[in-house]
């Protein structure tokens, strides 16, 4: 079944020359390179994954990173690890904020330099560095997660999604070589409805869409959630920060009531504060999404 129940169609606007560039750049990125790290959202890793990375990525090594580990709960982590060990994948978890689980994923990326440089001998040739990216969609914390690597601050890390960077390779060891500017991918055209979550995450880059119908599809979320996954959620997290039970309504009512109750009416207000509040872990650690069964 699907999470989200009353979404409309192209709720969220896409600049399709955008797309195609961005498409273009990381193509051009991944060619540089042995190992990717595929940085998701961890409120989202199914809406942040696109469809066509493993076509892109080929026969590169691949890891995958899932960050703002601090946004889900220990448990919604655990489901996730298990559902990807599942599917064949190893995962890796990080606070790129702060740096946890960064270690780990530099151990990985070094790991898959000492294969090539086996497989360069073997072959006669002289061993080199492993060379790196990181992938993601915008703002899901890649930057962050490279300048953890790095150690140091090189890269701009900004609240605000989409800024752009030139190409630079930066050695992390003898082992290892970075290209600073993240790979931004493409967001996928035809799914709304991960588009709605990623607009709530603020994972949408540059895309235009409706504050309004995207904090309204958030309470349909919680809404959901809520009764399907009570024992993974906090209790009640509306009516814990706004005094206002949202389980009765629909997103749409819900925003019109608490902007009655605490913006003067004032739904476009309501509907920022909600996101806001949201994007900021103000309402708890929420999951958007569950690991499918
Ligand atoms: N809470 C939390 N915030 C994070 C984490 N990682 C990154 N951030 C914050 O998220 C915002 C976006 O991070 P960036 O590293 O700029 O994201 P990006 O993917 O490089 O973004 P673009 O340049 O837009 O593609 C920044 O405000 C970071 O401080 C995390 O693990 N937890």
């Amino acid at each position: 079944m699907s999470l989200t129940q009353n979404y409309k169609l192209n709720v969220i606007q896409w600049y399709p020359g955008h797309i195609a560039k961005a498409e273009k750049n990381l193509k051009e990125q991944l060619k540089r390179v042995d190992v990717v790290l595929e940085v998701r959202d961890a409120r989202i890793p199914l809406a942040t994954h696109h469809p066509q990375i493993d076509e892109w990525v080929g026969s590169k090594t691949r890891l995958l990173i899932l960050n703002r580990l601090d946004m889900i709960s220990p448990q919604v982590r655990s489901l996730w690890v298990d559902y990807f060990k599942r599917q064949g994948e190893v995962v890796y978890s990080t606070n790129a904020q702060h740096g946890q689980g960064v270690p780990a994923v530099l151990k990985a990326a070094q790991a898959a330099g000492v294969e090539l440089n086996q497989r360069r001998r073997d072959r006669g040739m002289l061993p080199r560095p492993v060379r790196a990216v990181v992938i993601g969609f915008p703002n899901v914390g890649k930057s962050a997660l490279i300048n953890r690597l790095l150690g140091k601050r090189v890269v701009e890390s900004a609240a605000r999604p989409g800024v752009t960077r030139q190409l630079r390779w930066v050695r992390i060891s003898d082992q290892l070589e970075l290209l600073d500017a993240p790979g931004v991918i493409p967001l996928k055209l035809e799914d709304q409805e991960a588009a709605l979550k990623l607009a709530i995450c603020d994972d949408i880059g540059e895309a235009s869409y409706d504050n309004q119908l995207v904090a309204a599809e958030l309470v349909n979320v919680l809404n959901y959630l809520q009764d399907v996954a009570t024992e993974l959620l906090p209790k009640k997290p509306l009516e814990s920060r706004y005094q206002l039970d949202s389980s009765p309504h629909t997103g749409e009512a819900y925003l019109h009531l608490l902007a009655e109750h605490r913006y003067k009416g004032d739904v476009e207000r309501a509907a920022r504060q909600l996101l806001t509040d949201y994007r900021k872990c103000l309402l708890g650690e929420i999951p958007l999404e569950l690991p499918p069964n």
